[in-house]
């Protein structure tokens, strides 16, 4: 169906069904460590939008959703600058910080979104990603605490990620493998 709009020589590296069972497993985990806790849920946009949509309807959980927005890489695949492009007005205080982002690759961005978290005075902060790419660059100190699926070091893109700021809405993940 996407053949179209597919860039010649992608390949799918995750299916929709092992995202899907990726999903409901960390649902799972979720409901089970937040089942007596007050929870801001907060998507890192605009990546983490298609992940944290489908999470988010699977959490039982006492939960108010937010997003913020931060960014370093725009149509580049390499990341430069982190620049906050917006920061959420809900209030944080003594709540469970649940973040959610599509990726983590070098840390960086969740790095300062926890510490951002922190700062407002969040009770706790945790991160979870759909992602965590392995690879032998510098990672920031920060790990992210739950992580759906590890994968090779590839640019990806669908899912939420994107290529050159396209593609994002493709229901499996893809990469290039001549890229
Ligand atoms: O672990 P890191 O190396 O910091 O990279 C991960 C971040 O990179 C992407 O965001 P990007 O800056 O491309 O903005 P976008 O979400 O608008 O695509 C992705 O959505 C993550 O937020
Ligand atoms: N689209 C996309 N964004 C990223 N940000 C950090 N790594 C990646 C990646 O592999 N793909």
């Amino acid at each position: 169906m996407y053949q179209k709009i597919l860039p010649a020589g992608s390949e799918i590296l995750i299916s929709e069904s092992t995202i899907d069972q990726a999903i409901n497993d960390l649902a799972a985990e979720l409901n089970s460590d937040y089942a007596d806790k007050e929870v801001a849920f907060l998507t890192i946009m605009n990546g983490g939008m298609i992940f944290a949509s489908a999470l988010s309807t699977r959490l039982n959980i006492d939960m108010e959703m937010d997003y913020l927005q931060l960014s370093r890489y725009g149509k580049s695949k390499t990341g430069g600058q982190l620049v906050w492009k917006y920061q959420p007005e809900i209030n944080l205080k003594n709540r469970h910080v649940i973040l959610c982002d599509d990726i983590y690759d070098e840390g960086h961005t969740l790095e300062a979104a926890h510490n951002w978290c922190m700062k407002q005075g969040a009770q706790s902060t945790s991160s979870v990603v759909l992602v965590l790419k392995e690879h032998d660059r510098t990672y920031a100190d920060y790990k992210p605490d739950y992580v759906a699926l590890n994968i090779p070091d590839h640019y990806i893109f669908g899912y939420g990620m994107d290529l050159e700021e396209k593609l994002r809405q493709l229901p499996a993940i893809y990469y290039l493998p001549d890229a």
